[in-house]
């Protein structure tokens, strides 16, 4: 059996994982099990570590799960779909007026058609995008000023008002995406306690360290492939881990998902109505020294319909200098990673997307008559 090594990128160098040589299949419910969500709003401690057994024993495996009963109600999530296909279908120029890399330093804003490669080993990413990150005035928790969040956060505060400055023509974009945003920001904040739980330390472990947290609101458009898109095998998304704690995704019924499980095997997550994905991200690995593995993922887009996505990511304050919990180490298994800032893992990694991007662009250039098919 002809193992492949798959290439990902992490902020400090690659990484690889095998892939075994079978076409992709369903998954079954125990390799992506559905947990309910309900006990983790109740009362009782009991309750609450029910579900954290049942999020921990998802964990262990392959780092991806559903959730229902989640809270976020179905008009909130209707809604900013609805926005995202007014922003999404209107002409590239009006797009490109919040052109993320003209406008943003931090990575916000609109993401054109195959102007990323997210894996440096398949093509570039059919998908379009719009970000939008933390910012104090949007908290649905504790709204502030800007000038009075604490100066060590706020030099790491990443959200930049370009992105609703340039969408303000479209009537209530930003309430309606704000209002997703921060319904996921506060079930965040909810399920990093039990997340807290499910590796022994107390509920409130990580509370201090999530008041101006990772946030990054992200809206994907994946158009139908032109022909030369199909025959040249473009992904709609490429192989990739998320970055930080972890992410919450809710995807319209269209399908295309993909999760590497911990054997190297190609399963499809397909939609669940009524439920979100939650899967592990690279710095929540990096914490709980590897008990918890982030889960590579992919999205192809093979249908004739155009389909939407909305990933929450979350993680710690920017500045938070975290490394491996009490927990999850022991003389047997030292901790096998240094500290590092929420805010340096992901700005490095997003960094070198970039760059790697552009150096790729550039060649392109150089070479005009060159066809590049992948890589
Ligand atoms: O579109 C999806 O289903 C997944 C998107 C994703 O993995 C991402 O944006 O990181
Ligand atoms: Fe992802």
């Amino acid at each position: 059996m002809s193992v492949t090594k798959l290439e990902l990128r992490t902020a400090l160098g690659p990484v690889y994982r095998d892939v075994l040589p079978y076409e992709p299949r369903d998954c079954t419910p125990d390799e992506i099990p559905v947990i309910d969500l309900e006990l983790m709003f109740s009362g009782e401690l009991s309750d609450r570590k029910k579900v954290s057994s049942a999020i921990r024993a998802a964990a262990v495996n392959n780092g991806f799960f559903y959730i229902k009963n989640h809270g976020i109600p179905s008009q909130t999530i209707e809604r900013c779909k609805g926005q995202i296909l007014n922003f999404m279908r209107q002409p590239l120029e009006m797009k490109d007026r919040i052109r993320s890399h003209k406008y943003s330093k931090y990575y916000n804003g609109y993401l054109g058609r195959r102007k990323a490669q997210i894996s440096p080993t398949e093509t570039a990413d059919v998908r379009e995008s719009f970000t939008f990150r933390y910012s104090p005035e949007l908290d649905p928790d504790h709204p502030k000023d800007i000038s009075e969040v604490p100066e060590e956060i706020r030099r790491w505060i990443r959200g930049e008002d370009f992105v609703w400055e340039g969408t303000e023509h479209l009537p209530d974009f930003k309430r309606d995406c704000v209002e997703y945003w921060s319904s996921c920001l506060r079930l965040a904040r909810k399920l990093v306690r039990i997340f807290a739980l499910s590796l022994d330390l107390d509920e409130d472990y990580w509370d201090e360290k999530v008041t101006y947290p990772g946030a990054d609101g992200v809206f994907n458009y994946y158009p139908t492939r032109t022909q030369e898109e199909i025959e040249q095998k473009f992904v709609g998304l490429g192989s990739h881990t998320d970055l930080q704690l972890f992410t919450l995704l809710w995807q319209d019924s269209v399908g295309g998902l993909q999760v590497l499980t911990r054997e190297g095997q190609w399963i499809r997550a397909p939609p669940i109505d009524g439920t979100l994905v939650v899967n592990i991200g690279d710095y929540m690995m990096r914490l709980c020294n590897d008990i918890y593995k982030s889960t590579v993922h992919r999205v192809t887009n093979e249908s004739t319909q155009e389909r939407v996505s909305m990933p929450f990511f979350f993680g710690l304050n920017f500045n938070c200098v975290e490394g491996v919990v009490p927990s999850c180490t022991s003389d047997l298994n030292p901790a096998r990673y240094e500290p590092i800032s929420c805010g340096d893992w992901c700005q490095m990694r997003f960094k070198m997307e970039n760059e790697a991007f552009k150096q790729k662009e550039a060649q392109k250039l150089m070479a005009p008559s060159a066809v590049v098919i992948s890589g």
